[in-house]
């Protein structure tokens, strides 16, 4: 059984790599890294660094990769694979699309139908792959791929980041990984079954989860740490000015999922402060920059800060801890983050309110609200925190 993986990076390898070379699977991997792409290829697999008290080592075997440049040998590993999935940034997906394009509608003169799971931070991503690609057929194109392309929805969870060992890329992973997969959207004649990952019939609940509660506050701590001069997520998170807005902003967030889903409050406490934990873990050294990378995708409508606000909002339920998050996220600044200039360059020439109607795209009462806690915060770098 072989999986075709486009982005080695480290969910990829450090992640769905993982899971799934222990169901049986060989992995081809499609990546722009041609470092990485010959370190792989000479290994013929790749290390991984458990994040745990003894450094567990694992070694994933039966893997190669390819260029993403070489679409024929891409293609070839398509139209051949048992599974495709990706890993590659959401704003990657319409990148990859042209190649899959082409090779899909060669799995449909075969009518070998296929899944494809897009594994991004992202509400639906394999919904998004699948209409990049649609825009880039003629109505009988897609017809065609239509009838074999099954498009699989998932949430994907573990810490995941990377080292360099002797001139190697090592994957370096948390213990924990959570992987859940809308089990109705799966082709029901595939050939392949998936152990440790969590088949569902509902996946909005398990997105929503993920990206309001775990990314949300992941970010929360990226842009407040990178406000405060500080360099990882586990030292903002041991501030207690941080650690007490990013709980108030959690215990907020807590109250759209009880309004909206049959959910436990015990259990979301609970999985509120595994969630804190595990990013606090002294174990972990991840920089602000990386949780905090791309912040024009981080502020949009529907991403983890301001979707769970504007829900809220809708629901006349407390909010101002998060719009307090999203105004440090307006201030965010890094030279070497493409979205994070940009960012920055149209505040300068637009104005704070003008950038937040255009990146976040929320009701001008939430604009204006944002840009007064944004301006506040320029004056007085405390100005969001709460006193106790
Ligand atoms: N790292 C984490 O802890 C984590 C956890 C959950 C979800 N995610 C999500 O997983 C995805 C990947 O994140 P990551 O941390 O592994 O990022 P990463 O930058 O480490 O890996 C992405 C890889 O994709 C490759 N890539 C980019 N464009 C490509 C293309 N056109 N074709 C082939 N390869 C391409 C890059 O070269 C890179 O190796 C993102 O959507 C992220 O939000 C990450
Ligand atoms: O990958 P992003 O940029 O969407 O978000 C950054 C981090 O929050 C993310 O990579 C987490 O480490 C991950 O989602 C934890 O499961």
């Amino acid at each position: 059984m072989n999986d075709v993986h486009f982005g080695a990076g480290n969910i990829g390898r450090g992640f769905i790599g993982n899971v799934l070379h222990d169901n049986g699977f060989d992995i081809t991997f499609v990546d722009t890294n041609e470092q990485l792409i010959e370190q792989i290829n000479m290994d013929k697999g790749y290390p991984i660094q458990l994040l745990d008290e003894n450094q567990t080592k694992l070694w994933i075997d039966n893997v190669c990769a390819i260029n993403s440049h070489d679409s024929k040998q891409v293609k070839k590993a398509l139209v051949e694979c048992k599974l495709i999935t990706t890993s590659v940034g959401a704003s990657n997906l319409k990148n990859i699309a042209p190649t899959l394009k082409e090779a899909l509608l060669i799995r449909s003169d075969r009518k070998e139908s296929i899944d494809i799971l897009a594994n991004e931070n992202i509400v639906n991503a394999s919904e998004l792959l699948k209409d990049e690609i649609k825009k880039l057929c003629t109505n009988e194109e897609w017809e065609s791929i239509n009838k074999i392309a099954y498009f699989v929805n998932t949430a994907i969870d573990r810490q995941a980041l990377s080292t360099q060992e002797d001139d190697r890329q090592v994957a370096l992973v948390e213990p924990y990984y959570e992987w859940v997969i809308d089990g109705n959207a799966l082709n029901p004649n595939r050939k392949y079954r998936l152990k440790n990952v969590k088949l569902v019939k509902e996946m909005k609940p398990f997105i929503e989860r993920k990206l309001f509660i775990v990314n949300a506050e992941h970010a929360a701590f990226a842009y407040l740490g990178a406000l405060l001069g500080l360099e990882t997520i586990q030292e903002t998170i041991q501030q207690s000015n941080c650690r007490i807005l990013v709980e108030r902003f959690m215990k907020q967030n807590k109250h759209y999922f009880l309004a909206k889903y049959d959910m436990k409050e015990v259990e979301l406490d609970q999985f509120i402060a595994n969630t804190i934990n595990r990013h606090g873990n002294p174990a972990v050294s991840d920089d602000v920059h990386r949780v905090g990378r791309s912040p024009i995708r981080k502020l949009d409508r529907y991403d983890r800060l301001v979707a769970p606000v504007m829900e809220l909002e809708d629901l006349g339920l407390d909010n101002d801890a998060g719009k307090r998050v999203i105004a440090a996220a307006y201030l965010y600044t890094n030279e070497d983050d493409p979205e994070a200039k940009e960012l920055q360059q149209t505040i300068k020439n637009n104005g704070i309110a003008e950038t937040i109607r255009r990146v976040s795209k929320v009701p001008e009462s939430l604009v204006q609200e944002i840009a007064v806690l944004y301006h506040d915060l320029k004056n007085n770098g405390q100005s969001i925190f709460y006193r106790r």
